[in-house]
């Protein structure tokens, strides 16, 4: 796993163990150097200034794109890095700022709108976003596995995310269940375990190669 994602990935974790979605994202200027973090802080109270949290929109994406400023320099040349496909805000958020490029790591097959939103006007045409597609079976695997862990297992019950993910994904909320699965999580919570050490409890679970960086 690149750095990059490892740091997404730790954010994101820290999001799932708060209670939150496990979402994290980075936002990168054009030599690589991060200028922006945040994560989904949605069933948290945090006051930490600058960022949104206790609300359905304090997203990991948004929370790390407002810290670009607003004057001064233009964002083409930055990328949006986050472990799951924005959602229709997200995209928004992303288009205001002028970021060039989002990575996104899994795809949300409910709120997802990377792969589904469509904008014609005039200030989208002109910015353009160059989307670049889950590259990397690691976060692709953890993080939809954390992602049904929270909607199926952790917050049920609210009907509309599980739809379109038994349709779509029947394998994740399969593998959700599976005792081992559920119980190396619930290990990783209890033991305040790293991103890391979940993830290493995790591979030969979930099929995963060994780590290679
Ligand atoms: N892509 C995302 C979906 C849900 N919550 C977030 O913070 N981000």
């Amino acid at each position: 796993m690149e750095s990059v994602w490892r740091l997404v990935m730790a954010l994101a974790w820290d999001a799932y163990r708060a209670g939150s979605l496990p979402v994290g994202a980075v936002v990168l200027d054009g030599d690589g150097v991060m200028v922006g973090r945040g994560r989904s802080t949605r069933h948290e109270d945090l006051a930490v200034p600058g960022q949104l949290s206790n609300s359905r929109i304090a997203h990991a994406e948004i929370n790390a794109l407002a810290q670009l400023p607003c004057r001064g320099v233009s964002f083409g040349d930055h990328t949006l890095v986050t472990n799951v496909e924005p959602c229709c805000l997200c995209m928004g958020a992303a288009l205001q700022t002028g970021v060039g490029t989002l990575h996104y790591g899994w795809r949300d097959p409910y709120a997802g709108a990377a792969t589904s939103m469509t904008v014609r006007n005039p200030q989208v045409s002109r910015r353009g976003l160059t989307v670049v597609e889950p590259a990397d079976e690691t976060v692709e695997a953890v993080t939809g596995l954390l992602a049904t862990c929270h909607y199926f297992y952790r917050r049920p019950g609210r009907g509309a995310a599980g739809v379109a993910w038994r349709d779509e994904r029947p394998d994740l909320v399969t593998t959700a269940a599976r005792p081992s699965v559920a119980a190396a999580i619930d290990r990783a919570v209890a033991r305040e375990a790293d991103i890391d050490t979940l993830i290493d409890e995790l591979r030969p679970l979930l099929g995963l190669a060994s780590m290679d960086s």
